[in-house]
């Protein structure tokens, strides 16, 4: 490390689907990375309340001496957000992702913040990575990428990792049972997007990039599995259109 002070990253404006592309799945790689806090401000209903919030909950129930682990941690957000929610100096707060990009730039952002706790940062599979003696663990949009047939396995192993009294902060964009109410939700995304800026082209563009990738499921398999993964309680505390977060709870 070299005593420089870090320099905030060029923040960037999201034109990646903005002109015609070959049909490619979605990858978390250096050009999504360069806009990501653009992208997933103006495509995520809610993202930008949902952060200070994970802050709010972790502060109520993070405990002394214990882990906090924000699974797909992309650029930090929602890192930071944990980290300022844990008034503990004897925590430990992992921010783990598997894209080398998103790590690498993350690194700067928690440099930036002025902040006593330290953050360790792992570039590795959340499929894979070692979890212990849980508080407060956060999955903030990124199960939904998980393949479907993994999710179980994962959310078992963070509910066999956290303590009685801690949480899984999880948040996903959903599907819904009935069609007209996903036809509905889904064309009132699609307006948020509009309203923030992106083109027809580019909403046709990212849905086609997303379909394989992003897999959402209905919010009572997503309870039903929590439950059988070992939470106790599972509440949605925000929705927003087809975006929800839910608090899935260990008794004491
Ligand atoms: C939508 S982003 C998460 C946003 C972030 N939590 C925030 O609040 O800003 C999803 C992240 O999950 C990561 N990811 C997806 N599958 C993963 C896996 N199996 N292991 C580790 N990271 C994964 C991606 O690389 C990406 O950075
Ligand atoms: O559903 C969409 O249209 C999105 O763009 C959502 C979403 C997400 O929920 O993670 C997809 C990929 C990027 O990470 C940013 C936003």
């Amino acid at each position: 490390m070299s005593d420089r002070k870090p320099t905030q990253p060029e923040q960037l404006t999201d034109r990646l689907f903005a002109t015609e592309r070959n049909p490619e799945d979605f990858r978390f790689d250096a050009s999504v990375a360069r806009v990501f806090p653009d992208m997933i401000r103006r495509s995520v209903p809610g993202y930008t309340t949902i952060i200070p919030m994970i802050e709010v909950i972790t502060e109520q129930y993070v405990q002394p001496g214990s882990h906090c682990y924000d699974l797909g941690c992309s650029l930090g957000a929602s890192t930071l957000a944990m980290r300022h929610g844990i008034p503990y100096g004897d925590c430990t707060l992992v921010g783990v992702d598997n894209s080398g990009a998103m790590i690498e730039r993350c690194e700067h952002y928690i440099a930036l913040d002025d902040h006593e706790l330290p953050v360790t940062l792992r570039c590795e599979d959340i499929l894979a990575t070692e979890l212990s003696q849980a508080s407060v663990t956060t999955l903030n949009f990124t199960l939904q990428f998980v393949p479907p047939e993994q999710r179980l396995d994962l959310l078992t192993r963070i509910a066999d990792a956290t303590l009685p009294g801690g949480v899984l902060i999880l948040s996903e964009k959903i599907r819904f049972e009935a069609d007209s109410e996903q036809d509905t939700q889904t064309r009132l995304h699609h307006e948020f997007k509009r309203a923030n800026g992106y083109s027809d082209l580019e909403i046709s563009q990212k849905r086609s990039a997303i379909e394989n990738v992003l897999i959402p499921e209905t919010l009572s398999a997503h309870r039903e599995r929590l439950m059988n993964a070992g939470f106790d309680q599972v509440l949605v505390w925000y929705q927003c259109f087809n975006f929800v977060s839910m608090l899935a709870i260990k008794n004491p």
